[in-house]
């Protein structure tokens, strides 16, 4: 994505100081810092505390993770011993573990002193893999955008809703749930993006800064409002993203999404999930039975953040002293809420049958 002109990846690989560059979420969208991670401890925190976010941002980060261990010390214990510590930061997105995994699948067969080499080409390997899968998200999910527009008068504009942040922010590039909505805009189709704010964490203002550093017409909303929007016939299209879907299409996402799909259903408003096959978990198959739901600081919710009146970025308390706040970040949207799965490789309906059918390899490899 292009800040003031510049192309950026969300994060990419310093050859020079052998570091990670991350741009730190923690200061957008009011400041835009980059800062290096060089060490497995600032892989750790940097994925606990949001520093970087989003189901496949977290994949490829804990990639490349692992390749910093196996240049440190490419052991066996060693390598345990960062996929231990990588996988224990968030439980919920599962491109965490998927990464981790493929890297050491890829690793312990190779013998010691040529570990650290083929650990960093699979790290961006998995960076680019995700930046392709992401933009052939977008190119299925334009013809969706694409045949709602076609049924409106010209130049009225396709309104679609989206929650959290699941942009190019969330990614190495593209985004998910936002790809389709960049390939519209640049493919002339005016839209309208409904931007949920999405509490507590408001990763919304994520997307605002996204879709307005890229000219897309867009409005941040309360999480409240996505319904009665739909009530009204302001939405034509829902689209998200998700950070684990089951093998049946029972599909994980921040915390509120549940929400957006019974009002979608309730209302006749389609509802798309963007998923990147590497989300998908096929050791799983009902999502409300088992998928870990992460429960955050309870000062997430306590606390809001964003320009205090002198200019700093600070924290408001919005609660009184001492109250005890829950912070479930994920929920679980069942199949028969999801309209259809937007895949690099086409669009299916959010069952064991339409997965099975787009990703048998995925399927037999699983087992
Ligand atoms: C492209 S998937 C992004 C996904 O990740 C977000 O969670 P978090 O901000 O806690 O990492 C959210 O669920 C997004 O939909």
């Amino acid at each position: 994505m292009k800040i003031n002109g510049t192309h950026y990846r969300s994060l990419w690989w310093d050859e020079d100081q052998s570091v990670l560059m991350i741009i730190d979420q923690r200061w957008l969208p009011h400041e835009f810092r980059i800062q290096p991670v060089a060490t497995l401890d600032e892989f750790a925190t940097a994925i606990v505390e949001m520093r970087v976010r989003g189901a496949p941002l977290i994949g490829a980060t804990a990639a490349y993770g692992m390749a910093l261990a196996a240049d440190l010390d490419p052991s066996d214990n060693a390598l345990k011993a960062a996929w231990e510590q990588l996988n224990a930061t968030r439980p919920t997105a599962i491109n965490l573990r998927w990464a981790l995994n493929r890297c050491m699948e890829t690793l312990t067969p190779l013998p010691e002193e040529d570990r650290a080499k083929a650990a960093l080409k699979l790290a961006h390997a998995i960076a680019d893999e995700d930046v392709e899968i992401n933009r052939r998200i977008g190119t299925y999910g334009l013809t969706l955008i694409r045949d709602i527009a076609a049924k409106k008068p010209a130049g009225e504009p396709v309104r679609l809703l989206t929650h959290c942040n699941a942009g190019w922010i969330a990614t190495v590039d593209w985004g998910t749930a936002t790809s389709p909505m960049y390939q519209a805009h640049d493919a002339g189709i005016p839209i309208h993006v409904w931007v949920d704010e999405t509490r507590p964490r408001n990763q919304g203002a994520l997307t605002a800064w996204e879709l307005g550093s890229h000219g897309i017409s867009h409005s941040y909303i309360t999480d409240n409002a996505g319904g009665h929007l739909m009530q009204h016939g302001q939405v034509d299209l829902v689209i998200t993203g998700t950070d684990r879907t089951t093998r049946q299409g029972d599909v994980c996402n921040k915390i509120g999404t549940y929400l957006k799909a019974l009002a979608a259903h309730d209302n006749g408003v389609p509802f798309y999930v963007a998923l990147p096959s590497p989300t998908i978990d096929w050791t799983v198959t009902d999502g409300v039975a088992e998928i870990p739901i992460e429960d955050r600081d309870s000062r997430e919710v306590s606390h809001v953040q964003g320009v205090l009146d002198g200019g700093d970025i600070g924290l408001a308390q919005v609660t009184p002293e001492g109250t005890n706040c829950g912070n479930p970040a994920f929920d679980v949207t069942p199949n028969r809420l999801v309209t259809g799965l937007i895949t690099e490789r086409g669009i299916c309906d959010a069952s064991a049958t339409g997965l099975a059918a787009l990703f048998p390899d995925l399927i037999r490899k699983a087992g």
